[in-house]
């Protein structure tokens, strides 16, 4: 799987969604974005698979500035990540925005800056972890390059926790060959940026990282 976070770059959202929606249905593969929260609507009506960034450890109530799960599921979302490096949380909020996406049958992608925080976000009952260093988020060498064996040990960390739970990686991915060496390293999915959001041409990138699946 591709997942493709947009953070808050100065990107137009629905024509970064109307890419990946071209390359998935031309490929068959698996490619999904994450917008902003008030772009959530306008990405799903383009038909692309869609996420949202972060939801709240809240349920419905006095929660004023919160992104509440079920308010991100009725934009169209189906999935969503969870302590995002930019967007850390407690263990007890991430366990409690887990409780909140599963309400709401979000899919969930909870985020660790290593191995160690990959089995205790596991232990969580995600269906999936991604390693993403901070260090190497933004730049131009990929976490499957930099850091092979964080990719394996993270896999591991996994997999010794839960078997159910799949490991993405994440952090300068931006070709087919680096999501290629992510699947080599046991990675079933990665997750990028800047590669795409900042792209002249998010098309062509997009093709090119479906390539490495
Ligand atoms: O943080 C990331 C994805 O969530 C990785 O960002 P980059 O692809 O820009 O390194």
């Amino acid at each position: 799987m591709i997942l493709v976070n947009l953070k808050a770059y100065p990107c137009d959202p629905v024509e970064i969604a109307e890419a990946c929606a071209t390359v998935a249905d031309d490929t068959g593969a698996r490619v999904a974005v994450a917008p902003q929260a008030a772009h959530l609507s306008a990405v799903a009506d383009t038909g692309v698979e869609t996420w949202a960034q972060h939801v709240s450890p809240v349920e419905h109530g006095s929660h004023t500035g919160s992104t509440l799960a079920e308010a991100v599921s009725d934009a169209g979302a189906t999935g969503t990540l969870i302590n995002h490096s930019e967007n850390r949380l407690k263990l007890a909020d991430i366990d409690a925005s887990l409780a909140a996406a599963e309400r709401a049958d979000l899919e969930t992608v909870v985020c660790a800056n290593n191995p160690t925080q990959c089995g205790a976000a596991a232990a969580l009952g995600p269906d999936a972890v991604a390693v993403e260093p901070p260090e190497l988020i933004g730049g131009d060498v990929s976490v499957a390059t930099a850091d092979p064996a964080i990719v394996e040990d993270s896999v591991a960390a996994v997999e010794a926790v839960d078997a159910d739970v799949d490991l993405f990686c994440g952090a300068g991915v931006s070709t087919g060959e680096d999501v290629a060496a992510a699947g080599e390293l046991g990675a079933t999915g990665v997750l990028l940026a800047s590669g795409v959001a900042k792209a002249d041409d998010p098309e062509a990138v997009l093709r090119d990282l479906v390539s490495g699946l």
